[in-house]
């Protein structure tokens, strides 16, 4: 049940999950240093990859501490996919097939769990992979809904080379609001069957669930997703603060920087209890249009400085019941990580139906929500989209216009973002004209247009 392999990388147990906009390096240090023995990157598109070094360059970041590693890569042709593979072969422990990803976009590229019908296809690839780099090839499946199909399939990956398999014990259709309960019953299944390692993924909500896990299926190790992004600490068993997490992420984020959208979905995923309460919709809306680093910074610290106190026991609730219930009864105050409990498929049908009943009374408009399920108008949830849509610098490369006054005594204006003199524009014309100068910044060339029009008077005298 083992291999050389997978006791070379420490026979790691506690497992990221490879996960799109969201187990980027920051993230994964941050597990790393509570927990976690093994982390995947997010899925890297195999055709993408080979073709645009710019896609490689901004989306796979890895450092000497970010091991061990699998990288994950999606596609279906096993040539493009053992090029992909050869890109990353040195900075990594092992390869991953994608062949679970349930999305339409998945279907559309056909790749992902819309393979898990083509096994000659996906037989091709692991061997193309596996001839072609130095590393071993893996595979992330779903499973079907029969146990006899599922083992099945995982003997057929294990046959054609995977050496290490990862099942994700719900359906392709258990997916969205549908995603519902895993299957460990699947998943023990298959493990009886194969014999190289093997991960179990679905239904990790603490390190309890990991030990349950591990119990029931008899796998090597447990991969865990949503658990992770609402308490990156899952693994090392404890329920830590939300600013401390956060805070100790954006430092990450300030050595390895990333979108600003993937730090807002990281932090709103730790937040998620602290925005349920209506006191923090200020906080909730910094966080969702928030530009940069200070502004992450900010949130954080005002949370923080919000409910220490309650946190020392300084301050009591008298509100008890405002502060926890929330519809959520929640056992753990909303300050500290705690997981995110889904609704199940059978309640979103029903908040669907009634869902549909108010818009039909609303004239049949459409409703925007944000990620939280706030109703939103569609102005501000376009403008919201835009915000999030923009890349976030590290707070060094930040434009410092309109935060840093201009230095010239007594001006109270804004400074010119690339002023050389770091002036406002008035003062920087003043300073010109007296000085006979030129500011590139502010486009202002006194300098230049007086020695021209002294080389055309020289000239047109001789
Ligand atoms: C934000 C997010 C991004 C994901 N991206 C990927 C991915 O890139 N590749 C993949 O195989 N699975 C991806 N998944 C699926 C997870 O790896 C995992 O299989 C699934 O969430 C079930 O695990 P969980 O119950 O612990 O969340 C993603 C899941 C989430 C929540």
């Amino acid at each position: 049940m083992s291999s050389e392999w997978y006791e070379l990388i420490g026979r790691p147990k506690f497992v990221v999950a490879p996960m799109v906009d969201a187990s980027e390096i920051a993230w994964r240090l941050l597990c790393r240093r509570h927990g976690a023995q093994l982390c995947y990157t997010p899925m890297f598109h195999s055709n993408v990859f080979t073709k645009d070094p710019k896609y490689r360059k901004d989306n796979f970041v890895t450092c000497d501490e970010d091991r061990p590693l699998i990288v994950q890569f999606c596609g279906n042709n096993p040539e493009v996919m053992a090029a992909a593979a050869k890109y990353v072969e040195n900075d990594c422990d092992a390869i991953d097939i994608n062949l679970g990803c349930p999305q339409i976009i998945a279907k559309r590229g056909r790749y992902g769990s819309y393979l898990q019908d083509e096994w000659d296809l996906l037989s091709n690839i692991v061997q193309t992979m596996t001839k072609a780099v130095s590393v071993p090839i893996t595979c992330k499946v779903r499973i079907f809904e029969s146990i006899e199909k599922t083992v099945k399939y995982a003997l057929m990956l294990q046959n054609a080379g995977c050496k290490l398999l990862t099942v994700h014990g719900r359906t392709r259709e258990q997916k969205g609001p549908l995603t519902g309960i895993a299957s460990w019953k699947h998943i023990k299944a298959v493990r009886e069957a194969i014999s190289i390692p093997m991960f179990a993924n679905g239904n990790i909500q603490c390190l309890e669930d990991v030990y349950r896990c591990l119990e029931f299926t008899n796998v090597n190790g447990v991969m865990s997703a949503e658990g992770t992004l609402t308490n990156p600490a899952i693994f090392e068993g404890i329920n830590p603060l939300v600013w401390e997490m956060a805070d100790e992420y954006l430092d990450l984020v300030e050595k390895y920087p990333c979108p600003s959208s993937y730090i807002r979905g990281h932090m709103f995923k730790m937040f998620h209890k602290i925005f349920t309460i209506e006191d923090n919709f200020d906080d909730r809306h910094l966080l969702a249009t928030a530009q940069n680093l200070s502004d992450f910074r900010q949130v954080s610290m005002n949370i923080r400085d919000k409910y220490l106190p309650y946190h020392h026991g300084k301050v009591h609730f008298e509100d008890g019941e405002n502060m926890y219930s929330n519809g959520y009864n929640l056992i753990l105050p909303p300050w500290i990580c705690q997981p995110y409990v889904r609704m199940s498929p059978e309640q979103h049908k029903n908040k669907m139906e009634e869902l549909s009943k108010k818009q039909q009374n609303n004239e049949n408009k459409r409703i925007h929500e944000d990620s939280e399920g706030v109703v939103l108008s569609r102005k501000k949830m376009k403008k919201l989209k835009r915000i999030m849509r923009r890349p976030i610098k590290p707070d060094s490369q930040q434009h410092t216009r309109g935060q840093e006054s201009c230095v010239s005594d007594a001006c109270r204006n804004p400074l010119g973002g690339k002023c050389v003199y770091q002036l406002c524009k008035k003062c920087c014309k003043e300073k010109c004209f007296k000085e006979v100068l030129d500011c590139k910044g502010h486009r202002i060339l006194v300098l230049t247009r007086r020695e021209l029009a002294k080389t055309f008077e020289e000239n047109r005298s001789a």
